[in-house]
């Protein structure tokens, strides 16, 4: 792997990355499932389908695949049904990776600038950030539905950059899946990803990122050898 730049300004993603947030995400696919009369898809389902925002991954919960769309009529009763379920349910079942919070505390204690950017709705990733205690820890939080694109597109990442006044190519994404990667290579950020999140049942290595993670306490030793 090629040495890391040493970033100015740091951004995570959400889901996969700081948070598992798969065991809400499922009680909520499959209880709107069953309220249409249907089956469930099960975690290990659903865990392969996060990553593209909330209303794609209802599609792909009704299709029961990645691809597909489902008849317009069965998407606008179910995505109603799961946007109330998720609001009551968002942080019942969601924990922390290990060494998020550790991983945090180095970056803040080492002065970056720190942003979150995920293709989560806004209105749910507030709640869930102040439920973990995170929601103090970002200077911008960016949310799948607060710019007009969201990731794979380069535009959160660029729009952050310019928030903390620092180049894209000082700036350091750290996420899960093709859809970080994709959006960090569009906007010329550095990309490390977490080996444990979320990526469409793919493995994160298949992407080349710039470096892959089992845990966010390794970013500080990884950033003191960047140059
Ligand atoms: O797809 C979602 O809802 C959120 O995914 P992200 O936090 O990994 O961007
Ligand atoms: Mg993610």
């Amino acid at each position: 792997m090629a040495p890391l730049r040493r970033p100015q300004m740091v951004l995570c993603d959400l889901d996969g990355t700081l948070v598992d947030s798969v065991p809400d995400l499922t009680y909520c696919v499959d209880t709107m499932l069953e309220r249409l009369g249907r089956g469930p898809r099960g975690e290990a389902a659903v865990r392969t389908w996060v990553g593209n925002g909330l209303e794609r991954l209802v599609r792909r919960a009704l299709v029961g695949a990645l691809e597909g769309e489902p008849e317009a009529s069965e998407f606008d009763r179910a995505y109603p049904i799961f946007l109330e379920l998720y609001a009551e349910h968002t942080f019942e079942r969601a924990t922390l990776y290990p060494g998020v919070r550790e991983g945090l505390d180095f970056l803040k204690a080492a002065g970056y600038p720190l942003g979150l950017v995920t293709n989560k709705a806004a209105r749910f990733t507030g709640p869930l950030l102040r439920h973990l205690g995170l929601y103090e820890d970002f200077g911008i939080v960016i949310s799948g539905d607060t710019l007009v694109a969201c990731k794979p597109d380069p535009l959160p990442l660029l729009h952050a950059a310019r928030h903390f006044g620092v180049d894209p190519t000082a700036s350091l994404m750290i996420g899960d899946s093709v859809s970080d990667v994709r959006a960090a290579r569009a906007a010329k950020f550095g990309i490390i990803c977490t080996s444990y999140g979320y990526n469409h049942g793919l493995d994160i290595r298949d992407s080349a990122p710039d470096a892959v993670i089992d845990s966010l306490s390794e970013l500080a030793g990884m950033l003191a050898a960047a140059r």
